[in-house]
């Protein structure tokens, strides 16, 4: 559905003239306008390291431009810090969510008003209460946030800002966490939003969403202004054309794979949670396949976190005759000695995890690495660091070189430096969880297509992701995951958005109980 915006006469909410941001070595924002009016919503798109985020994080404070003017109804600010932002009446709800686990929603809201924005405000769980009918949100000030789904906590992000009445709000790759049915709900808040005269600029690499929700967008490209549209007159292919210039085609839809040897098998999982927010794993069974990618559709938070951990070794806890790979019991095994079988690893968290911040690209191969680069106990260094320039060249890794630090580089060229290096072990399973997670059009296609690669020469692939569109372009069978509980797995043809959209949210849960029961 294209959107039209009401309010044209009226004078902007937002005008950035000429914002300019070097980082050494980075020129990330340069000379950049743009203006939003109110009610509008607008989308900032670009490749990875474009700097979308250094702009949002300049209009919310967190970053200081080195140059440039920010006109805020018409006014020159200086927005110093995010308290300034809210003050001004400008909200953001960032990827990672900021919230206290152990906190109530109210505690959570409470703790980032002002004195005097909460004596304005009177009761705030009434004020909360209100608001949730009003916006159809569903929030319960009373609920601890630990017991809330991701999509829950992000309906307590964004309540956040609408009890600071917001006239802004920024919102940083919303859906990317979301089931589908809860994206709908997402975009029906923002339609409201939008429709009361509340501006919102959204940053997402989901260009179908884009063109169904935002009436204007505009495309950075290495850190400058390339062009403005209203996504409604265009497609997905042609802003992914402004975004990257000459793009290879898009993902058309791939030939799907049937492998007959298996590669790795899951056999009466069953593990308690190691913290009291982890989640418990419950009786789970699969078998990957040479040649196949599984995937394992869920939100977050469902224990593929765990399963991930345990089947990797990061989890060092020991399991007897639960995890075969390659005919042989891993489940003793270290880390380090379940990589030397073959198998290879892409976590959730980049940072920290899946690279040690500090460290440079040539020091985070040969972690993970080890083949090939150490002789008689010396690292070769110089062999490392031409697989990492390798490496860099091959997924288009935005950088100084093999010699940056991986905390210096953007999410998406993280990212793809990890795929990469994951990718080229050659590993006979390879488990990844969100291979293209904040990745542009084009290095998201690179990186379906190493994947698919893979998986043609014979490695089997556990892919686990919540993006749905993206799980079943790539995925040959599917299942999901719902409070440690593993659905049936299903060929993908054979299954349906709808379905697996169902069994995200656990229906395969009260199923196989009614099952139990009636037997
Ligand atoms: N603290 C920093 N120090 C040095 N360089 C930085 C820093 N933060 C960002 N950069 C660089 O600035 C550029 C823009 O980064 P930014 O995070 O704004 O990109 P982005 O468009 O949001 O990318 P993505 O889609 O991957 O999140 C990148 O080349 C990045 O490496």
């Amino acid at each position: 559905m294209s959107e039209t915006l009401k309010n044209q006469s009226s004078s902007p909410r937002l005008e950035l003239l000429n914002i300019t941001k070097q980082y050494p070595g980075c020129l990330a924002n340069d000379q950049i306008c743009m203006r939003l009016m109110p009610g509008e919503i607008h989308a900032l798109l670009g490749e990875n390291g474009a700097g979308k985020s250094t702009l949002v994080k300049t209009i919310y404070g967190v970053v200081a431009p080195d140059a440039g003017q920010i006109l805020w109804d018409g006014r020159e600010v200086e927005v110093k810090s995010p308290s300034k932002a809210r003050d001004l009446g400008i909200g953001m709800v960032f990827q990672h969510f900021s919230l206290f686990e152990t906190l109530t929603v109210a505690q959570n809201i409470e703790l980032c008003l002002s004195r005097s924005q909460l004596h304005s405000i009177g009761d705030l769980a009434e004020r909360i209460r209100d608001l949730s009918a009003t916006y159809g949100l569903n929030v319960d000030p009373d609920r601890f946030v630990h017991s809330l789904s991701i999509g829950e906590r992000q309906r307590v992000e964004i309540m956040r800002c609408l009890v600071q009445s917001v006239k802004l709000l920024i919102l940083d790759e919303p859906t990317s966490v979301l089931t589908p049915q809860e994206v709908a709900g997402l975009f029906s808040v923002l339609r409201k939003l939008s429709s009361e005269g509340c501006s919102i600029l959204f940053i997402s690499h989901k260009l179908h969403e884009v063109t169904e929700i935002c009436h204007n967008a505009t495309i950075l490209r290495g850190g400058k202004f390339v062009g403005d549209c209203e996504p409604a007159n265009e497609t997905p292919a042609t802003i992914a054309k402004m975004m990257v210039g000459d793009l290879a085609e898009q993902d058309a839809g791939y030939e799907k794979a049937f492998g007959e040897d298996i590669a790795f098998t899951a056999k009466n999982l069953s593990l308690a949670a190691k913290h009291p927010f982890g989640t418990t794993l419950k009786q789970i069974n699969f078998e990957l396949y040479k040649g196949e990618i599984l995937g394992i559709a869920g939100v977050a938070g469902n224990g593929q976190e765990e399963l991930m951990s345990i089947i990797s070794g990061e989890d060092s806890r020991t399991l007897k005759n639960t995890l075969i790979l390659d005919g042989r019991d891993i489940g003793t095994q270290s880390a380090g000695l379940r990589r030397r079988n073959g198998l290879a690893y892409v976590p959730e968290e980049r940072l920290g995890r899946g690279a040690v911040p500090e460290m440079s690209l040539s020091e985070n191969t040969l972690l993970t690495h080890s083949r090939g680069f150490v002789q008689s106990g010396l690292v070769n260094w110089n062999a490392v660091k031409k697989y990492a320039k390798s490496l860099i060249s091959q997924y288009s890794v935005k950088c100084h070189g093999e010699f940056s630090e991986a905390k210096s580089l953007s999410g998406g060229n993280l990212q793809k430096f990890i795929m990469g290096r994951e990718i080229g072990q050659n590993p006979k399973v390879l488990i990844c969880a969100h291979p293209t997670w904040g990745v542009d059009v084009g290095a998201a296609l690179a990186i379906h297509q190493a994947l698919l690669q893979l998986r043609d020469q014979g490695a089997a692939i556990l892919l686990i992701s919540e993006d749905i569109d993206e799980l079943f372009l790539l995925a040959d069978r599917m299942a999901a995951v719902c409070d440690g509980h593993l659905s049936p797995v299903v060929r993908a043809e054979e299954t349906s958005i709808d379905q697996i959209g169902q069994w995200m949210a656990g229906t395969f849960i009260n199923e196989s109980e009614q099952q139990e029961a009636l037997a």
